[in-house]
């Protein structure tokens, strides 16, 4: 292996950081060691694993509150002394990439004052993928940086999937759909494409279930609709977001709530969703667990809205053929996709409950219409592709 290329991917989601160092040398990069902050568990050791997770190393001094300066001096002096070579680059997961940028780029000072302007588009997300950067930029300035977004997926949506239906002027200003979780949704193209172009060619809803959660509808590895729109707040309930919402809500908020802008942003990112709902979490391992009906509310909502975007998604794409579930709730929690797949019966979607149980690829039963899967999603490996790609020039 030539580890001079070496690259560190960075994954920054609203509630997790994950950290991926990968062999770049090849366009199919390898793993070579992983790691996770998961912010409902914190970290104050960082334990980095090889593929087979068995531990490779870890890092003491990683405290939540470390600074980040101080967090990312560690994670790189310990990478690279694991490695013995230095980094040839440094990959990051960004949130939104708005018009500018419809596919990777390596970052550099102007590129990130653009990226720090799309903050008030992604205000739980942005300033936490730029905090990795500007601090690696600090300490390495020399090192390569490369952003990759959740938006770049979806570029080519086309009218009128990708437009509100306000005056052209404020099209023409940027106010579209975008989508996010493009990274995930990707990958997971990717993967259906290695099954075969038959599979890849079926009619396809990919819900991306986390802590975010958004849904795409794609076709022979592109996206043609997906559930989020200018920001992540739109579409599927979310940990603390509340998706999609009348906005007439919005103005009565003000009106007569006296709730002003930072409010509504508290309200609408952080105070709602599943937390919101619920008054109990935003996780969902708590609330399958949890007795209070609240909570049971709050799981059949979040059900119920990916079932009933679900089919929307499918009046998109002209039909469902194929279903595929992933994030960390997609990938993990078993009930949430039976609910959905009870609730999309009518459109011939039928589960093979040991199947689902067992979170086997396949888990549709034989009289199923349409294919349903579970895969897990690899935003770090998407990530490291792309870096591998501008590395090698290609
Ligand atoms: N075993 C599990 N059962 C149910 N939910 C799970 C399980 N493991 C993780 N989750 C849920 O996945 C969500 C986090 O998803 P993840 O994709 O890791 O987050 P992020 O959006 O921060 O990347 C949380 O709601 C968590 O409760
Ligand atoms: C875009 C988005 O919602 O990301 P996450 O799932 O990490 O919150
Ligand atoms: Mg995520």
């Amino acid at each position: 292996m030539s580890t001079s290329d070496a690259v560190l991917v960075v994954n920054s989601g609203s509630s997790s950081i994950k950290f991926g160092v990968f062999d770049a040398s090849h366009t199919d990069p390898a793993l070579l060691c992983k790691a996770q902050i998961d912010e409902h568990e914190g970290a104050s050791r960082l334990v980095f694993t090889d593929p087979a997770g068995r531990a490779s190393f870890a890092l003491e001094q990683a405290e939540p509150d470390a600074s980040p300066d101080r967090l990312f001096a560690d994670v790189l002096a310990r990478i690279e002394h694991h490695l013995g070579e230095r980094l040839r680059a440094v990959g990051h997961r960004v949130v939104h990439g708005g018009r500018e940028f419809p596919r990777p780029v390596e970052v550099n000072r102007t590129v990130l004052a653009v990226l720090d302007a799309l903050t008030p588009l992604a205000p739980l997300h942005q300033p936490r993928c730029l905090t990795p950067i500007r601090a690696i930029s600090a300490i390495r300035p020399e090192l390569m940086q490369v952003a990759c977004f959740d938006t770049s997926f979806h570029h080519g949506i086309a009218p009128p999937v990708n437009r509100f239906a306000i005056p052209r002027h404020l099209e023409r200003a940027g106010i579209r759909r975008y989508g996010f979780h493009g990274l995930s949704f990707e990958y997971v193209a990717g993967r259906l494409a290695d099954i075969s172009p038959e599979f890849s060619a079926k009619r396809t809803v990919v819900a991306h279930l986390g802590n975010g959660a958004s849904l795409c509808a794609m076709r022979n590895g592109r996206s043609i609709d997906t559930t989020m729109g200018l920001t992540p707040l739109d579409g599927l309930v979310m940990g603390t977001r509340c998706g999609t919402i009348d906005p007439g809500v919005l103005l009565y908020l003000q009106q007569r709530h006296g709730m002003s802008v930072d409010d509504l942003e508290q309200l609408l990112y952080h105070q709602s969703g599943l937390l919101g709902v619920s008054g109990v979490s935003s996780d969902m391992r708590v609330l399958l667990a949890s007795q209070e009906p609240a909570a049971k509310e709050a799981v059949d909502l979040f059900t119920f809205r990916i079932a009933q975007q679900v089919a929307a998604m499918a009046g998109t794409l002209g039909g469902l053929e194929c279903l595929v579930f992933t994030g960390g709730i997609g990938e993990h929690a078993s009930e949430v996709r039976t609910q959905v797949c009870e609730r999309l019966r009518w459109l011939g979607v039928q589960l093979d409950p040991s199947a689902n149980t067992a979170a086997q690829l396949h888990i549709a039963c034989e009289d199923s219409s349409v294919d349903v899967l579970v895969m897990a999603t690899n935003e770090e490996a998407a990530i490291a592709r792309h870096c591998a790609a501008l590395i090698s020039g290609t």
